[in-house]
């Protein structure tokens, strides 16, 4: 089974603290995430401290785009974002739109489930408009209900789509192994690792986790 990409995802609302968990995180991680909260307060001059800070990885910006697609991605894109989110429950022509704008710049768009009621028709419907990546995430406000992205996680890899896989939503050291066997292509640790006392060391147990699992 491929090993997949780790992606730290970074909800702080403070600047300068987001901008060391970056650099805390980042030895063990392939993927470092602006999360939507983070975003909105901090903007676009963070996405670029954190493209020039970390040139060797991946770029998440979670935009959550839900109209204007096209519009409201480029800017990111040309920043420096690899990879940008679009609502799974906003209209086809908005996530055409980010994915369009994904191709324009050589990089990825992911097509976000959070709220998505038919996974499954909403998951085969991007694919065949050229999603890059299928984000399964259970959010902050749903795991406070008791929500797990599990088996949301393992229906859609059954699906056997032709598209990435990204899973997320309160996954920590317990449950990464779990997670990775399900195969997805990339496990996004919030939370688990950002909360820690101490973020490199949390961040170092889910790369040696995910990577003996
Ligand atoms: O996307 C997220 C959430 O909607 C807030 O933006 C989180 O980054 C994502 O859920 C991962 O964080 P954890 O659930 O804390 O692992």
């Amino acid at each position: 089974m491929a090993q997949p990409l780790i992606q730290v995802a970074l909800d702080s609302l403070d600047y300068q603290q987001t901008v060391a968990l970056a650099r805390q995180a980042a030895p063990y991680v392939d993927i470092i995430e602006i999360g939507t909260p983070c975003l909105k307060v901090n903007g676009m001059d963070l996405v670029e401290e954190i493209r020039a800070n970390h040139p060797d990885k991946l770029i998440f910006v979670d935009l959550k785009t839900m109209d204007a697609g096209y519009y409201e991605a480029e800017p990111f894109y040309k920043a420096g974002a690899d990879i940008c989110t679009v609502l799974g429950t906003a209209d086809l022509g908005t996530i055409k739109g980010v994915v369009d704008v994904a191709n324009a710049y050589g990089k990825q768009a992911q097509v976000d489930l959070i709220n998505v009621k038919d996974k499954a028709k909403r998951a085969a419907e991007a694919a065949k408009i050229g999603a890059h990546i299928i984000g399964i995430h259970t959010g902050i406000d749903q795991q406070l209900a008791g929500q797990t992205p599990f088996a949301d996680l393992a229906a859609m890899v059954a699906l056997g789509l032709n598209v990435k896989i990204s899973v997320a939503g309160g996954i920590k050291q317990s449950t990464v192994q779990q997670v990775v066997k399900a195969g997805p292509s990339i496990v996004v640790v919030g939370g688990a690792i950002t909360g820690s006392p101490a973020a490199e060391v949390a961040a170092r147990e889910i790369r040696d986790l995910v990577a003996s699992a």
